[in-house]
């Protein structure tokens, strides 16, 4: 008798298996390829391919089963055509809604205006950014075929002469094993079976989803910082010292091994200073402002050790990070700007940054959110206007506002005047200088033009290629430092009395 069952089951496998998996493969290439086009070529097509999904999703799954069943004949082929009938239009809508957000960023326009191919853009941009969640589709796919199999079966409308698990269960419910004790040897094993097989795919599915769903994103689930005692240095306040970064390093992958991006870089800022960081692009400064709040993107190698007001920020929970995030340190994030959400207005969003951090009543958040807007150099009606009634300026004012609104002890500005022209460029490191001087604070200023940081920094620190190149008062660097890499920079800076150069004019 147990032989038999085992028979059975492991015959039955081989059917269930291959109905799912056959119908999973079916349904996400039918529904991927028309899911693809359909987005990608829009207009009537999509809206009549979007209309048809519409009605197959709403078809009975049952009564479709034994229309075809009694046209075809029931089998495993019919079991595989109906599976793959009600589950293609699922998949398409799912590949179409990711073939559109993908046809709307930026290098698929930047290919647009370049003049490129519909199959160019197509081959290079469209496809790689779908084929990705193929994978995920398939498993969640199989998942279902394999369940809609058993129950197709079990209902009687599988092949009568092949074993699957649904089968089995049908048989041994058309001879009353339920109310006999066979049930146990007859029903579970393959219930269980079932019961494993599509749990496992589940989790499969979801696992390749997060890895491979581009729209995801970070897929990795972050670790949950340790709970530990906070390591603390209580000289440093004594001494002045607000933050210091003490040999920095951090690296991500490249080419199967970690490269460092900041190498060993060590410095400190001290109460109501202002620290100028300047380099060439990609010379690691975002990374080291980005590791000392501590939101360095996965996956992100960091040593060395930050301490801000003397305590270690590595061992900070994720609550302590928080508060400190925003409430302690304010961070103006490069490009913030474009950042600031289009349908909310921007008392709203300066209030959302109150919240994160204070309980107030609307009257106190009101009051606070035209003091910080007036701090900044902004008429307090500026309050009721949407981004987009602002101009370039206006925005950056406003998150400068944001970053300043919990009154943080030390302010990050990662390039603000990026996208600016130059009279507002010139305002707002004025605005900055000024609000810093104004509310005592410190300031870690990050630009990669020298002559903007000149005037609003009073220590310099220059990088280049991850490390830290030399590191001074910002005038006395800008006269007399013989470093060649800062030389160049300071050269770079134009000049209204320009050396004088011998120009031969042939005639
Ligand atoms: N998530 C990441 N994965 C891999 N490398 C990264 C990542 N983020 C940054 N890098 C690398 O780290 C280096 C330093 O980048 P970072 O953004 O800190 O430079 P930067 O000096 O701020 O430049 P920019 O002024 O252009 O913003 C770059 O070479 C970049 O390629």
């Amino acid at each position: 008798m147990g032989q038999d069952i085992l028979a059975e089951l492991a015959v039955g496998a081989r059917t269930s298996l291959f109905i799912g998996i056959a119908s999973a493969i079916l349904a996400v290439f039918i529904g991927g390829l028309i899911g693809v086009l359909a987005g990608y070529i829009g207009g009537r097509f999509e809206t009549v391919v979007l209309r048809i999904i519409d009605i197959v999703l709403t078809l009975p799954f049952l009564p479709l089963m034994i229309v075809v069943a009694v046209y075809m004949g029931a089998g495993i082929f019919t079991l595989v055509f109906v599976i793959t009938l009600v589950m293609w239009a699922g998949k398409a809508r799912q590949i179409r809604a990711q073939t559109l957000s993908i046809k709307h960023t930026g290098p698929v326009l930047a290919a647009k205006t370049m003049g490129a191919s519909h199959f160019y853009i197509f081959y290079k941009h469209i496809l790689p950014g779908v084929v990705p969640i193929f994978i995920p589709q398939f498993v969640t796919g199989v998942n279902a075929a394999i369940l809609m199999e058993s129950s197709l079966s079990f209902l009687g409308m599988g092949d009568p002469l092949t074993k699957s698990w649904g089968s089995i269960l049908f048989y041994a419910n058309s001879r009353s094993a339920f109310l006999t004790e066979a049930w146990v040897w007859w029903i579970i094993p393959p219930g269980v079976c079932i019961v494993i097989v599509v749990l496992a795919f589940s989790l499969m599915g979801y696992y390749l989803e997060e890895r491979f769903n581009p729209r995801l994103g970070d897929y990795s689930v972050r670790e949950k910082r340790k709970k530990q005692p906070v390591k603390t240095k209580e000289h440093q306040s004594s001494k002045g010292i607000l933050l210091s970064v003490e040999s920095l390093t951090v690296a991500y992958p490249k080419s199967g091994d970690y490269r460092s991006v900041v190498d060993d870089v060590s410095f400190v800022v001290k109460h109501g200073e202002v620290l100028g960081i300047v380099g060439e692009s990609g010379s690691g400064k975002s990374t080291i402002a980005t590791a000392i709040i501590q939101q360095l993107k996965r996956p992100a190698k960091e040593s060395g050790e930050i301490y801000f007001e003397g305590n270690l920020v590595q061992h900070f929970g994720d609550e302590r990070l928080r508060q400190m995030r925003g409430k302690e340190i304010g961070y103006i994030a490069q490009a913030a700007m474009n950042a600031l959400n289009p349908v909310i207005r921007i008392d709203k969003q300066l209030q959302e940054a109150v919240r994160a951090h204070y309980q107030l009543s609307n009257k106190e958040m009101d009051v606070r959110v035209i003091e910080v807007l007036q701090q900044v150099g902004l008429d307090e009606k500026w309050r009721f206007a949407y981004p987009h009634e602002l101009s370039g300026g206006m925005k950056q004012r406003v998150i400068i506002a944001m970053a300043l609104i919990n009154k943080p002890k030390l302010v990050i500005a990662d390039e603000p005047t990026t996208g600016l022209d130059v009279i507002v460029q010139v305002e707002i490191v004025q605005l900055l200088r000024k609000l810093q001087k104004e509310l005592g604070i410190s300031m870690i200023y990050i630009s990669h033009d020298l002559p903007s940081v000149l005037s609003v920094t009073d220590r310099l620190m220059i990088m280049k290629e991850g490390q830290k190149v030399e590191e001074g008062p910002s005038v006395e660097l800008s006269k007399v430092s013989t470093n060649p890499y800062t030389r160049v920079l300071i050269d770079s800076i134009p000049t209204l009395y320009p050396k004088k150069e011998t120009v031969e004019v042939s005639r």
